[in-house]
């Protein structure tokens, strides 16, 4: 992963001239690079560490860094405002980094800097958008980054349940991978998939584009193991259970503040015969979103099911390498893209099809076949790499997303595009506000929303705006300030809109039983 933007060095996508010269005459931007450092003149804040404390570190683990390109990789995510941080000469870092191989060098190391008033993030892929691994060291004297990469194992597979424990630190593909020896997937494929880890998965509630089919992260897993200050749980066995409250669910979510996971179990599925896509055309959101209603309300249907807008259509962002070259390529003009996929055998796959197809007819649907789910497929992983090219010549780019009842669906995406758009017109710069449908339940969806516009010389400032408005647009509209991004540092001020006085100290009270001394995560999630 690269230090300053996303992904693999060798997969960077440059912008054509066409869309350039586009991007000059909406926005009015010049075009010219921005200023950006290398990493080699980036200054970062000198470690705080001392060699006692590192020679303390070094007995419990064999990997440990204060190295400047060692902190600069893990001083932040991977969001838009972590992107325009790493664009500053002047940059905060965790003070270390460890890597632990092991559930006990694990707890030695909280025991150390529960003692040693050292703050701890733990770092999965590196991917957080919402400021989950900002190098905050709260009231303690210096924060270590503890990096989960080496717990890259299959545990276990039972391959007669269907299900498997994975080592915290393996990566999306890598899961696939060790699952696929075995006949077996696990159908989580967020957008970040090819970097982030599941232990990340689990500790931020993680969705994946497969979600209609195989559901959120959090409702794949099954067992946890959490390493704590105070001591180790190992959470689930039976497939479920009466026996008091859920405890998994108090680490699902909870972002490296009450523990680090080390171990995770989940649910797998044999992997299906047959994947067939495709793309329906709609003549509007309104009636594109009613259909999805009817088809989750039905069940039995797709495994992938999302819908762009009018504005996301129009500009082709289901195809990355098309972008402007008007909508699905020029096949259809006006009018929303909705792309499906469907699993199983033969038959199966073709009955939910079928189903699937007949409720969308009826809401006024044409099939486009499948070319242009294919081509979704195949591009899916590809549109972060935009960002960086856009973001290098002073285009602002960023995605955020929330998630509301059916009944309230068209009042919250108006209300956030409404507030975006504003937010960004009183700095100066027209906007450009895409939204599909990424995430459907019988009761609800969610709304993924994408903003460009031109960044002013105070980028960070002109998007904290844009991102506050927004976001308490989300909330007075009583949609959730988070579908499956987590809340971080980011939307840590609007957690109490969320859950309440009571929820907060509900949440207060389980750090303090398992982090006494508060060192996990400062200053991210609970405020
Ligand atoms: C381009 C892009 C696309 C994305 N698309 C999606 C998407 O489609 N769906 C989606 O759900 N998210 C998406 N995300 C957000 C992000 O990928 C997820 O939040 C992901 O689950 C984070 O996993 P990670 O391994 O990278 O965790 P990190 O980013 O390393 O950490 C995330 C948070 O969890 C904590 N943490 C990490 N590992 C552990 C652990 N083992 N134990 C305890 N705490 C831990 C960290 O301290 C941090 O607070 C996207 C991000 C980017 C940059």
């Amino acid at each position: 992963m690269k230090w300053d933007a996303w992904g693999a060095e060798a997969a960077a996508t440059h912008l054509s001239a066409d869309i350039k010269n586009l991007l000059v005459g909406v926005l009015g931007i010049s075009g010219d690079p921005i200023d950006a450092p290398t990493a080699d003149q980036v200054r970062l804040s000198p470690t705080r560490l001392t060699d006692t404390d590192l020679d303390a570190l070094r007995a419990i683990v064999d990997a440990v860094s204060t190295a400047d390109g060692d902190r600069l990789i893990r001083s932040g995510g991977k969001s838009t405002l972590d992107l325009l941080r790493r664009k500053q000469i002047e940059q905060a870092a965790p003070d270390g980094v460890a890597i632990p191989a092991s559930d006990d060098e694990v707890h030695a190391l909280l025991q150390w800097c529960a003692l040693s008033e050292v703050a701890v993030v733990p770092f999965g892929g590196g991917t957080s958008v919402v400021g989950g691994l900002d190098p905050d060291s709260g009231e303690h004297r210096a924060t270590l980054s503890v990096d989960l990469r080496r717990f890259d194992e299959l545990i276990a597979i039972d391959t007669v349940s269907g299900q498997a424990t994975l080592g915290a630190g393996v990566t999306g593909p890598a899961a696939e991978q060790l699952l696929a020896e075995h006949g077996f997937t696990l159908g989580h494929f967020p957008q970040s998939f090819q970097f982030a880890t599941i232990g990340g998965f689990a500790a931020t509630r993680s969705s994946g584009q497969a979600s209609a089919g195989y559901g959120r992260f959090d409702d794949m897993v099954t067992g946890l193991r959490v390493v704590t200050p105070v001591g180790t749980l190992d959470l689930g066995g039976a497939p479920k259970t009466a026996a008091g409250p859920d405890l998994r669910q108090l680490f699902l979510g909870s972002e490296g503040t009450f523990g680090i996971i080390t171990q995770v179990t989940v649910r797998v599925r044999r992997i299906p015969q047959v994947t067939i896509g495709e793309a329906w055309h709609f003549p509007d959101f309104a009636s594109g979103a009613d259909a999805l209603r009817a088809v989750a309300q039905q069940g039995g249907g797709p495994t992938v099911m999302r819908l762009s807008d009018e504005a996301e259509t129009g500009v082709n962002l289901a195809r990355p390498a098309e972008i402007g070259a008007g909508d699905q390529g020029g096949a259809r003009s006006g009018g929303c893209l909705a792309i499906t996929t469907f699993e199983g055998t033969d038959d199966v796959a073709a009955a939910r099809r079928d189903l699937t197809a007949a409720l969308f007819s009826a809401a006024g649907a044409t099939s486009m076949g499948a070319e242009p789910a294919h081509a979704w497929a195949h591009g899916r992983f590809n549109a972060p790499y935009l960002r960086d090219a856009l973001l290098a010549i002073g285009v602002g780019c960023e995605t955020l997303e929330t998630a509301t009842t059916w009944a309230e669906l068209a009042d919250t995406k108006a209300a956030v595009a409404t507030a975006l758009t504003t937010a960004i017109e009183e700095s100066g710069s027209p906007a450009l506000v895409l939204c599909h449908i990424s995430h459907t339940y019988p009761t609800g969806a969610s709304l993924y929303f994408t903003v460009v516009y031109r960044a002013t010389d105070d980028p960070i400032g002109q998007w904290l705006h844009a991102k506050s408005a927004a976001s308490q647009a989300m909330i007075d509209s009583g949609a959730t300030i988070t579908h499956h991004h987590a809340v971080g540092a980011d939307h840590r001020p609007w957690l109490a809109d969320e859950v309440g006085d009571v929820g907060l100290r509900v949440l207060r009270a389980v750090k303090s039983a398992l982090d006494p001394t508060g060192i996990l995560n400062p200053g991210k999630l609970i405020p």
